[in-house]
């Protein structure tokens, strides 16, 4: 039951599935993650992309997720699928996310475990949003979480969205966590049955958990 009037963004990660996609939307979720990173289990072909693109729903909002790509590439894709946001998961500088951000929102991630330094966000101020995810092996989607308390390190004004590892099982967790420019969270590898297939079950009564009202 939520009980809350604060809003906080409910992104999902890693969508790949027609139908998969249909029902997440009919679930309440609105903004979904599309991974144009080739080593992931949840890359999209590019010859699927225009059957996939053209079948989202239009209340949806799409992020597109890139790691290192060339400032063209993602440009190229941004007005192909007519991105919401760009999603970035390597070492893009912040003149990278500068150039990005004059053609659609800019969320920038960082990998984050018991020693990650804050300061170095200070330069990505301008962006629209930092994602605070998981250290691990892979540049995302590690399923793997880090201790929340860290982030009352982070002081300054750009919204962030917590990632890393989030499951259904979070929602009590999630619920308790405080922080002022908390504006989100991205689920991912958490709610998957399979790589890229959510359970919308567990969304359902994810969402049903928190407090707060998800956008
Ligand atoms: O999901 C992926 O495969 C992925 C690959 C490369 C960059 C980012 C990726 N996903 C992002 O990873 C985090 C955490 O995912 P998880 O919950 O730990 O599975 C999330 O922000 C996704 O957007």
């Amino acid at each position: 039951m939520n009980s809350s009037d604060q809003n906080i963004i409910l992104k999902v990660c890693g969508m790949r599935d027609i139908e998969n996609i249909q029902a997440a939307s009919d679930a309440g979720v609105s903004l979904m993650g599309f991974i144009f990173y080739e080593k992931s289990k949840r890359f999209i072909q590019p010859e699927l992309r225009a059957e996939i693109f053209s079948s989202i729903p239009d209340n949806i909002k799409k992020v597109g997720v890139f790691v290192n790509e060339s400032i063209d590439f993602v440009k190229k894709i941004v007005h192909e699928y007519n991105l919401d946001f760009v999603q970035l998961h390597g070492e893009e500088d912040p003149s990278y996310c500068e150039a990005i951000k004059t053609l659609t929102k800019v969320i920038k991630a960082f990998s984050v475990d018991e020693s990650f330094d804050f300061s170095i966000t200070a330069d990505y101020q301008s962006c629209d949003y930092l994602l605070f995810d998981a250290k691990g092996k892979e540049r995302g989607g590690n399923g793997i979480q880090y201790n929340w308390d860290i982030l009352q390190q982070y002081t300054l004004d750009t919204p962030f969205l917590l990632s890393g590892g989030l499951g259904p099982e979070d929602a009590g967790k999630i619920n308790s966590f405080k922080h002022k420019k908390l504006a989100g969270i991205d689920v991912n590898s958490g709610f998957e049955s399979a790589p890229a297939m959510k359970n919308i079950e567990n969304i359902k009564s994810f969402i049903s958990k928190l407090t707060c009202n998800t956008q």
